[in-house]
């Protein structure tokens, strides 16, 4: 396993988090709803500063319904405030924005009390790469705000983007970096597109995926690749995938590399169905 992690940048982006948050009433944490754990960092909850949160499952279209619910319960007993979100086809948007002027309430009371009237609620986006973090800021602004944002000499960093008349976002989201010690962590990252799928590991990447199906969606496996019977082992099923697509090298042996890039572009664009990679407990 070669993903690695540069602790300095994580705590330059760590800080510059904690400035931005300073300035926002409630923070928006997108996750992956197809690896709710691993797309989060525990570190933004110890720079929140108090500042109520909502976390977003974003892309559910792409998870497991019955998986995404039972995270949606985890973090619920967890005392997490949640929102499923589509944002690429507008789905749980105006529901995330009600759950944000609920939880900046008391602020906004708060701040009445001290004769602050009218201050629309400021909002700040935060999540890994490739979340969806844009295209939920284009969602939630609409297009032509967004459209200004990104002409050239247009200064980026402190200004706020209009969500209607009651609520601000930041026109900067902030980058979570993943964490991950974890292999596994790293490897659900590279499959979703959060981190480079590296040539040196990316048949480790797809193996990795391709054991992750056989466990949870081997039905998924057999009607994709057509395979009647899948074998035992994940590099068996890789191997079988190979060859029922005809990814051969000289000699008749298989070319995993071919057969990666196979399966990975199936598993993104749901080729194999809407599949979840982790689940609360893992119970799996
Ligand atoms: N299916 C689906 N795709 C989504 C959803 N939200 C975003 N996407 C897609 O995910 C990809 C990444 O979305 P972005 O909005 O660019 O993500 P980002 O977090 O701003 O990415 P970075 O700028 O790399 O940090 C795009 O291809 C989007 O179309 C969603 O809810 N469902």
């Amino acid at each position: 396993m070669t993903i690695q992690w540069y602790p300095g940048h994580m705590a330059k982006a760590t800080r510059e988090l904690e400035e931005y948050i300073k300035r926002v009433d409630v923070v928006v944490e997108l996750a992956d709803a197809r690896i709710p754990e691993a797309s989060r960092n525990p570190v933004l909850n110890e720079v929140l500063s108090g500042r109520p949160k909502v976390i977003a499952m974003m892309k559910k279209d792409m998870a497991d319904d019955v998986v995404t619910k039972e995270w949606q319960q985890h973090f619920s007993q967890n005392g997490e405030s949640v929102v499923l979100v589509n944002a690429k086809h507008n789905q749980g948007v105006s529901k995330l924005v009600q759950e944000v002027k609920r939880l900046a309430k008391p602020r906004m009371e708060a701040l009445q009390k001290k004769g602050i009237q009218n201050r629309a609620i400021r909002a700040m986006i935060v999540g890994i790469p490739n979340v969806g973090k844009s295209t939920l800021i284009n969602r939630l602004v609409g297009k032509n705000q967004a459209d200004t944002g990104d002409k050239p000499g247009v200064t980026k960093g402190n200004r706020w983007l209009k969500v209607g008349k009651q609520m601000e976002v930041l026109d900067t989201p902030g980058i979570l970096w993943p964490k991950f010690e974890d292999p596994e962590v790293g490897y659900k990252l590279a499959i979703t597109g959060a981190i480079k799928d590296e040539r040196l590991v990316f048949q480790d990447v797809v193996l990795y995926l391709i054991q992750q199906l056989h466990k949870r969606y081997p039905e998924a496996l057999e009607a994709r690749y057509k395979l009647s019977q899948l074998p035992e082992e994940g590099v068996e099923i890789f191997e079988a995938i190979g060859r029922k697509r005809g990814c051969l090298i000289a000699g008749g042996d298989v070319d995993f590399d071919k057969a990666a890039e196979i399966v990975l572009r199936d598993f993104r664009s749901q080729k194999l169905g809407s599949c979840s990679l982790e689940a609360p407990m893992d119970s799996y």
